[in-house]
């Protein structure tokens, strides 16, 4: 609720002419019942046309002028739900930029996009209901109430017994809908998971031929969400024919006790007209205001599920005083007795790392798989915080600079390919947004990508469809590396990012790279042996300690996890060793 009131403080002019607009509603409404009262007291009882026909402009005015201001005031009440969305989806947005993995992840993805869709649509739409229904409710109760009692004091007794019948049904609706409402919103998440999960997995299911039981797991999902929905639909059905025998009820007491102090020349034969008018408008606007209120529950869980995402204060934040990095500086990245333990973990997972990154060499990490690889990577990039030693860019504690510098000078191709719905260039330029189509074409000429970007109809302009989906493996590897060389930076990290090139362009690409990379510092994460043998240091993992660095003819001598490895994948003539 917090952003909400902060949103709307920040809208306040908006927000009381939109009160305003609902006031002259009500008592535009309210003026209807009046001019017909008028109408069949002075006009028809009378037989006096020119009087019926004065009357019927003035209420014809009214309600013309009524109608003008409800337009208005919808319009406005549009304007400021379509405004929060904005509001909340850009503060969500920029809070997921800032949120590290570990706290991305605690979210999760389904939730977090339920949260910026879902979510807000509902208070969007609640926000239009409550400022178009529920905010003139309450003037129209008290006008049509005062204005009964201008009529005849004795028949407000009937409006204010009507109210206090429907408050106690409203009271029970609500006792028996909210937590309804409620656990409906929870489910949301669920469908939305389970609905991902089948549509991102597609292939996996239907590899292993799985539909009949993912098919199983979204029934029960949508059952589940359909039987809450089904019994909050339930609760409403009962409770639209009670109001309804309230509403004929209070009008009969008018009719009745109207007419009783009609007979006794009390009142005028049109006023119980006016005041049957007055209960019925009071109690359908109640009505709708019950209706609406009933999603109240629902959109304060929603504002509450923002305002968990929102208020989370990022654990890795830029230092209060920030320096620059020394660019000068030939040592671009450097470890020094780094521990890293994952959080929940009860080991750590890199222990007492040291190493040296320097400009023009190339540094590879080799490893089996688990060995903390993608994590000294993610380290460099400060995904997560160290808990003890210290990582350097050209000088500097990483974290005594902005993480902006930071990513600013570390370019880096990921473990897993992504590219982005749009074109090849709007992907290349990622980094440099006003890369020429001439560093596009050498990006891509080193990344061995632009012989098959070429052979595309529309070339560089090509689609790329979501997440890549329409590149091969190999592909989309190339292309990502292609991105990563577009942006000029002083250190380059591949993670992993050979393992779907064939060999052929594999040894090709690493020759243009060594060509091309000499003012920077690259850092190479692979498992293959003949994608790192050449570079000029080579950092053996195992289990997240160093067992060996040097070059590959070094180690082959004096490491044996790193002689292991070279057993399994090469030959002793392509080893070196004959
Ligand atoms: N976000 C995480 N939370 C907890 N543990 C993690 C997380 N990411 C990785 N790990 C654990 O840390 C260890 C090292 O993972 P890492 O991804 O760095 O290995 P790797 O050497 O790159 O492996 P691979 O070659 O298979 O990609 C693994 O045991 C893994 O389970």
């Amino acid at each position: 609720m917090k952003y909400l009131i902060q949103f709307l403080q920040s809208k306040k002019k908006m927000l009381a002419f939109i009160i305003l607009l609902a006031l002259f509603q009500s008592f535009g409404t309210l003026m209807v019942p009046y001019f017909v009262a008028k109408i069949i007291d002075k006009g028809i009882l009378e037989k006096n046309v020119p009087v019926i026909i004065s009357i019927g402009l003035q209420m014809l005015a009214a309600a013309g002028i009524t109608a003008l201001i409800t337009l208005w005031g919808s319009y406005l009440c549009a304007d400021l739900s379509a405004l929060t969305g904005k509001y909340m989806r850009e503060k969500l947005f920029d809070k997921s930029q800032q949120l590290s993995i570990k706290e991305f992840n605690h979210i999760g993805t389904a939730s977090m996009i339920t949260r910026a869709t879902g979510d807000i649509t509902v208070i969007q739409q609640t926000m239009i209901m409550i400022t178009q229904m529920v905010l003139p409710t309450p003037l129209i109760a008290v006008a049509a109430i005062v204005m009964t009692a201008g009529i005849s004091p004795d028949l407000v007794y009937i409006p204010l017994t009507g109210m206090l019948l429907f408050f106690i049904v409203i009271f029970f609706l609500f006792k028996k809908a909210s937590p309804i409402s409620k656990t409906i919103q929870k489910r949301v998440d669920v469908v939305n998971r389970i609905v991902r999960e089948s549509i991102v997995g597609i292939r996996v299911i239907r590899a292993f031929d799985n539909t009949e039981y993912e098919k199983k797991r979204s029934d029960d999902t949508f059952t589940e969400y359909a039987n809450n929905v089904i019994r909050l639909n339930r609760t409403f059905a009962a409770f639209n024919p009670l109001v309804w025998a309230i509403m004929g009820l209070a009008m009969a007491a008018v009719v009745w006790f109207g007419g009783d102090l009609v007979l006794r020349q009390t009142i005028q034969i049109g006023s119980i007209s006016a005041v049957t008018e007055y209960t019925i408008m009071t109690l359908m606007f109640l009505m709708m205001s019950a209706m609406v209120l009933v999603y109240i529950p629902r959109m304060t869980a929603c504002l509450d599920r923002i305002q968990e995402v929102l208020d989370i204060n990022p654990e890795i934040a830029d230092a209060t005083e920030v320096c620059e990095a020394d660019t000068d500086n030939q040592n671009k990245i450097t470890f020094q007795n780094v521990t890293f333990t994952y959080k929940g973990a009860e080991e750590p997972v890199l222990e007492d790392m040291n190493f040296l990154c320097e400009q023009g060499k190339t540094t590879a990490i080799i490893g089996g798989t688990g060995s903390g690889k993608s994590t000294v990577a993610a380290l460099m990039l400060r995904l997560y915080d160290i808990q003890k030693g210290q990582i350097l860019l050209e000088g500097k504690d990483i974290r005594d600079i902005t993480q902006h510098e930071l990513r600013e000078r570390i370019s880096y191709v990921p473990q897993k390919a992504f590219l982005f719905s749009g074109t090849i260039a709007d992907n290349l330029r990622m980094g440099k947004k006003d890369a020429t189509i001439e560093e596009l074409r050498k990006a891509a000429e080193i990344a061995q990508a632009d012989s098959f970007i070429n052979s595309l109809e529309a070339g560089y302009d090509s689609p790329v469809a979501q997440a890549g989906i329409n590149f091969s493996g190999g592909q989309k590897q190339r292309l990502c590396i292609a991105r990563a060389l577009v942006k000029k930076a002083p250190v380059y990290v591949f993670d992993d990012s050979f393992s779907a090139l064939d060999f052929k362009t594999d040894a090709a690409l690493r020759g243009a790279l060594k060509h091309e990379m000499r003012e920077s510092a690259v850092v190479i994460i692979a498992q293959r042996i003949s994608t790192i043998m050449d570079a000029d240091q080579i950092i053996v993992l195992d289990a997240g300690s160093i067992a060996g660095v040097g070059t590959h003819q070094e180690l082959l001598k004096t490491c044996s996890v790193y002689k292991e490895i070279a057993d399994s994948q090469l030959t002793e003539k392509e080893a070196g060793r004959v």
